[in-house]
């Protein structure tokens, strides 16, 4: 998802543009080899998805949300099961892991202490999540994130518990500037942040059937969008009202403006099927 901010004005607003394109995707079509940009991988503790083995090689730094090291460690191991538990943990070592440190266990801590992995215990706020926690470390450490020029893509907080899945999604409100995408192997999510028009590139061979534009913030009293099949025109959307799910985008380009920050969700359609099969294929090499 390629966001590029102040691209100037488009159409009958003063609004500058956002782009948002998922050029990170593996087999992403539209993106011509060697430009795809940099990321950062976040990994939470929630069943870890495939697209993390296709995402975690051309990443900038890995870090783990405490119990997210747990992810790794249990289920890498698994979709290598021709190989030692061992080499495959070596192969993927998460370059920090932060939190309070009450979920990861103490052989996964060790065996990536042992790797060189940096380990940071920030037990004292009981008043933000392990999530959180790891934002503002890589906001503070890697300035491009910081400032909505390089992506930071999370893994594994879309599904699970729901106090959980509703604190990763605050996660996207709390750091509006920073341009983080919630990921699995079926679905994407991330903030349209007010005071921009939204473009949003679709590849279809990957994303869609199903999309949702979600007012989970507050209620929007004009949003108008073009490319989807239900498109609103000055709509209003509010919980208790009007909220856009079941939608498709039925063009290779979506546009949304609105008053208010929305949640734009899309469904990633046999994603998980194809990189399975990718990954059986004979010329397809660990990373
Ligand atoms: N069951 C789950 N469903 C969805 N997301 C989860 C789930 N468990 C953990 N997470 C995400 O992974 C992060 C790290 O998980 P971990 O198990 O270490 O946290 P926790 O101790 O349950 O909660 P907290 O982050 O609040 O300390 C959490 O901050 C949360 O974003
Ligand atoms: C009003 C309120 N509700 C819940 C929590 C609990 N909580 C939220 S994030 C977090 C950190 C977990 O590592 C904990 C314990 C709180 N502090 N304040």
């Amino acid at each position: 998802m390629i966001s590029l901010h102040g691209l100037g004005d488009i159409g009958n607003t003063s609004n500058p543009t956002m782009l948002h394109c998922a050029s990170f995707l593996p087999m992403f079509q539209g993106q011509k080899a060697g430009q795809e940009r940099p990321y950062v991988l976040l990994i939470l503790n929630h069943d870890l998805p495939v697209l993390t083995l296709f995402l975690w090689n051309k990443a900038s730094l890995r870090i783990c949300a405490d119990g997210g090291a747990n992810q790794i460690y249990d289920s890498l191991p698994n979709l290598f099961p021709n190989e030692n538990p061992a080499t495959v943990r070596e192969r993927y070592k998460p370059d920090i892991i932060k939190g309070d440190l009450d979920s990861i266990r103490p052989e996964v801590k060790e065996f990536y202490s042992a790797l060189g992995t940096e380990i940071l215990c920030d037990a004292d706020d009981q008043d933000s999540t392990d999530f959180q926690k790891c934002v503002k470390h890589v906001m503070g450490n890697i300035h491009e994130v910081g400032n909505g020029h390089m992506k930071l893509l999370v893994l594994g907080g879309l599904s699970g518990r729901l106090d959980h899945v509703f604190a990763n999604v605050n996660t996207l409100y709390l750091f509006p500037k920073v341009q983080m995408v919630l990921l699995n192997d079926e679905n994407m999510a991330f903030l349209l942040p007010r005071g921009y028009k939204h473009e949003i590139r679709i590849d279809s061979s990957l994303e869609g059937p199903h999309c949702g534009l979600i007012p989970l913030g507050e209620p929007s009293s004009c949003t108008t969008t073009t490319g989807l099949k239900w498109n609103l025109t000055n709509s209003s959307m509010k919980f208790g009202g009007l909220i856009s799910t079941s939608n498709r985008p039925v063009a290779d380009h979506i546009t949304v403006q609105s008053d208010t920050d929305l949640i734009w969700t899309v469904t990633l359609h046999s994603l998980q099927s194809r990189l399975k099969e990718q990954m059986s294929s004979a010329d397809w090499t660990p990373i």
